[in-house]
């Protein structure tokens, strides 16, 4: 199993059974000299740190902090490095190229891990030559025409901004000419920010420039307002997204409240995951009904339900993961340009079916209905939960995986992504997180307090935690949800 590969049960660590989810570094196969960081030494420098900021290579961070009084943290967890600036890094100031791309769907946040890259590589470590790739990995195949050389002005306040200045595409990643143009212009730090299949295209840059026999380390920032990135805390953007997707809930229930028997539908993206519908639900707390890909559920339940929020309150309001009753309406046969399966959707099929049962002949008899119809409000802000700019928290979190990117890179790591574990930063194989989903666990606290919230019936999981659990007890195996793995992180 490859997660048992690459965790190694580290024989040559002091402790036993501790299992490290190890980073490949530049030094495991080229040979590469170390220098001292220039931080804190270097005019270039702007920032002199007063205490010692380093952080060690053996330092490390646990998947788990919960513990029992017989069952200790290091039997279950897995450990991963810390992030953070190295005492010592592989790569001189005026020897670094450092080349930065955004792909896949447009996220809030993507401006400011822009500039806080670039900052960080030209501020901290004094590196001169940093490009932005832009139209995602696309603009590598005319790298005349779509590469750009920062500098300051290039990044002046575009943490302001929702989607990405060095814009974005999904399609056309070719392994070989992007390695050729990163060759071509002596690139030896690529930083890309994107999503799973970002991630996948991230793996096969490094496998073909380690074949190569090249200096170049390759770093992932994870960008899905999804959220379903498997084992950080939570990928930047998503809390922005959930927090533009309140006004809308709000839009919704306000429409349906202003008349008899109104019923809101909004619809949220989430492709495979629906993290979003499920904290906006909670976050607004006006929600009757939330439904979620991971979720199975019968229309006659749904209808019961909100038959009976509406004898009650005159109105009720539902949200939709985008993912969501893909099975009842038929599978999608359609796929994007990465090769994404496009769902139907799942808003319009709703407003349809719930508008149908309302329509039937004995409502018009029903004292609680005649002369009253039930009208749904369907609301689907598409790209409007997205193409916001990031929030405070985000702000501050891009802020964070940028810094922590780069100082990954001038350490020598490569193969990597960087996260939060357990509000920590940390550096993670890229390998232990591609062809892995994190999903929403149906049957865990977080999605109890949302039946409570919502009153609506505990509907079965599409995958239980019971079905797939490897060896590890961390992640699970294959699932039928898109082929992917999953993996739950604790429960909140
Ligand atoms: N299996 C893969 N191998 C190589 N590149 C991939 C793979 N899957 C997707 N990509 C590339 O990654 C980029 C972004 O993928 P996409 O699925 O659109 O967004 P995201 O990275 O947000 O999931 C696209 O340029 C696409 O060609
Ligand atoms: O219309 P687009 O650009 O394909 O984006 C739609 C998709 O983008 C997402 O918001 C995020 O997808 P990615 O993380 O793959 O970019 C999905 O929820 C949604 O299905
Ligand atoms: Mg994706």
């Amino acid at each position: 199993m490859r997660c048992v590969a690459l965790v190694a049960t580290a024989a040559a660590l002091s402790a036993p059974n501790i299992r490290v989810a190890e980073v490949p570094k530049l030094a495991d196969r080229i040979d590469v000299t170390t220098t001292p960081s220039p931080i804190g030494h270097t005019e270039a420098i702007h920032f002199v740190p007063s205490g010692d900021i380093f952080v060690d290579d053996d330092a490390l961070i646990a998947s788990q902090v919960t513990a029992t009084r017989s069952r200790m943290i290091s039997e279950d967890a897995t450990f991963f490095h810390r992030a953070g600036p190295r005492r010592e890094v592989v790569f001189e100031q005026n020897e670094a190229k450092a080349c930065i791309v955004t792909c896949g769907g447009v996220c809030p946040g993507l401006n400011t891990v822009v500039r806080e890259l670039y900052l960080c590589l030209a501020k901290q470590y004094g590196v001169n030559t940093v490009y932005g790739v832009q139209n995602g990995y696309s603009g590598f195949k005319n790298w005349q025409r779509d590469a750009v050389k920062m500098d300051s002005k290039f990044v002046y306040e575009i943490q302001r901004k929702g989607g990405t200045v060095l814009r974005s595409s999904r399609g056309g990643h070719d392994t070989s000419k992007i390695c050729d143009a990163l060759e071509a212009h002596e690139v030896n730090m690529l930083f890309v920010i994107g999503g799973d299949g970002t991630m996948k295209g991230a793996c096969k840059i490094d496998a073909e420039m380690q074949k190569r026999g090249k200096k170049c380390v390759v770093c992932c920032v994870p960008k899905t307002i999804d959220n379903d990135v498997p084992l950080i805390d939570n990928s930047f953007g998503f809390t922005s997204a959930v927090e533009a997707a309140i006004p809308m809930i709000e839009a919704a229930n306000t429409e349906a409240e202003a008349c008899p028997n109104g019923i809101g539908i909004v619809k949220l993206m989430g492709r495979h995951s629906g993290f979003i519908a499920l904290h906006a639900t909670l976050a607004s707390g006006d929600v009757d009904l939330c439904l979620v890909p991971e979720s199975s559920f019968e229309i006659e339940e749904i209808m019961n339900h909100l038959e009976a929020k509406l004898r009650e309150n005159n109105h009720a309001l539902v949200v939709v993961a985008e993912g969501a009753g893909q099975a009842q309406m038929g599978a999608s046969v359609k796929f994007d340009a990465s090769g994404n399966a496009l769902n139907e959707d799942v808003g319009l099929w709703l407003k349809s079916v719930i508008t149908q049962h309302f329509a039937a002949d004995r409502y018009d008899t029903d004292p609680d209905f005649a002369g009253k119809k039930a009208k749904c409000f369907l609301v689907d802000p598409t790209y409007a939960i997205r193409a916001v700019p990031a929030n405070a928290y985000d702000q501050v979190y891009c802020s964070s995986l940028a810094h922590a990117a780069v100082h990954g890179a001038m350490a020598g790591y490569t193969r990597f992504l960087v996260g939060n574990i357990n509000t920590r930063l940390a550096m993670l194989p890229l390998d232990l997180v591609v062809n892995r989903r994190n999903i929403v666990a149906i049957r865990d606290r977080m999605w109890t307090r949302l039946l409570f919230s919502t009153g609506q019936p505990p509907f079965d999981a599409v995958v239980t935690s019971d079905d797939e659990c490897d060896a590890e007890g961390l992640y699970r195996s294959e699932t039928a949800t898109g082929g992917c793995t999953v993996s739950f992180g604790d429960e909140y």
